[in-house]
């Protein structure tokens, strides 16, 4: 493996190689955002263009598009594909029942509804994103510009009734000004430490109106890797209960390194 990645990166890119035989010719995929799942795009686009494979991608943010369409994967809109097999999607957290906080790249919108219109979601990270109780990562939340400051005052008093301190919510910032996603809404960071019960607050969060989106996913997670920088992945599957402990075939003089530059 190219010496220059550090060992986070290292297992980010274990963790993607390994999810990339979840994928098979003729599949729709979901094509996650974020750094690993920038490993995986690479990873995809070099089986398209040495062993011929043929998919068609599904994006979650305008930057994993142009990543996929600049190394030669076919990228098409949700609405063309309808329905995907696989996603493949990075994360912030993750805990033991396979809930997840996302959004850290704040596309958390975009990859919920094409996670949701996935068959399998299967989620990559490295040893540091998993945990027993999610929070310490901030949940973000997205909100529409109009009114904003009143929906977070309407989010800091349903999290007040929940009896989870949510007094401390901020602004995404992109420099010196708001961060926008891809689909012009704002990001709210909600720094809540514990979050003991995902489901009541996903619920509440999304019924104040203001809010688009949260970055709870719950219930649609199938397969987490955890790849580790010698080489080795553990892999959870929820719906048949197993978690194995694999070795990852890594070729260290993999192109896709020279892509990035390692
Ligand atoms: O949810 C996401 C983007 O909205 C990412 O999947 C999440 O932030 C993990 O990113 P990375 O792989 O760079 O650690």
């Amino acid at each position: 493996m190219s010496a220059d990645l550090n060992p986070i990166e290292k297992a980010k890119y274990v963790s993607a190689r390994r999810a990339v035989d979840y994928v098979e010719d003729g599949m729709r995929v979901g094509l996650g955002t974020g750094s690993t799942a920038a490993w995986m795009v690479r990873c995809l686009a070099e089986m398209v263009r040495n062993d011929g494979l043929n998919i068609t991608g599904v994006a979650t943010s305008t930057r994993t598009a142009e990543l996929a369409t600049s190394l030669g994967i076919k990228v098409v809109d949700l609405n063309e594909a309808k329905w995907l097999d696989v996603t493949i999607d990075g994360a912030d957290e993750f805990d033991d029942n396979l809930t997840l906080i996302k959004g850290g790249g704040g596309a958390l919108l975009q990859e919920k509804i094409v996670a949701t219109a996935s068959d399998k979601m299967v989620v990559i990270t490295d040893p540091t994103k998993h945990v027993k109780t999610l929070g310490a990562f901030p949940l973000p939340v997205e909100v529409i510009p109009f009114g904003w400051q009143t929906t977070q005052s309407l989010i800091e008093k349903a999290l007040v009734d929940l009896d989870v301190d949510g007094r401390n919510i901020t602004l995404r910032l992109n420099q010196d000004a708001s961060f926008r996603t891809d689909e012009g809404n704002l990001i709210l960071d909600l720094h809540l430490e514990r979050l003991e019960d995902a489901q009541q607050v996903s619920h509440v969060l999304n019924q104040i109106p203001g809010v688009v989106e949260n970055g709870l996913f719950i219930n649609l997670c199938d397969v987490v890797i955890v790849g580790a920088a010698d080489g080795s992945a553990i892999v959870r599957d929820i719906n048949n209960g197993t978690v194995t402990n694999e070795q990852v075939a890594v070729n260290e003089s993999d192109s896709i390194f020279t892509d990035v530059g390692g």
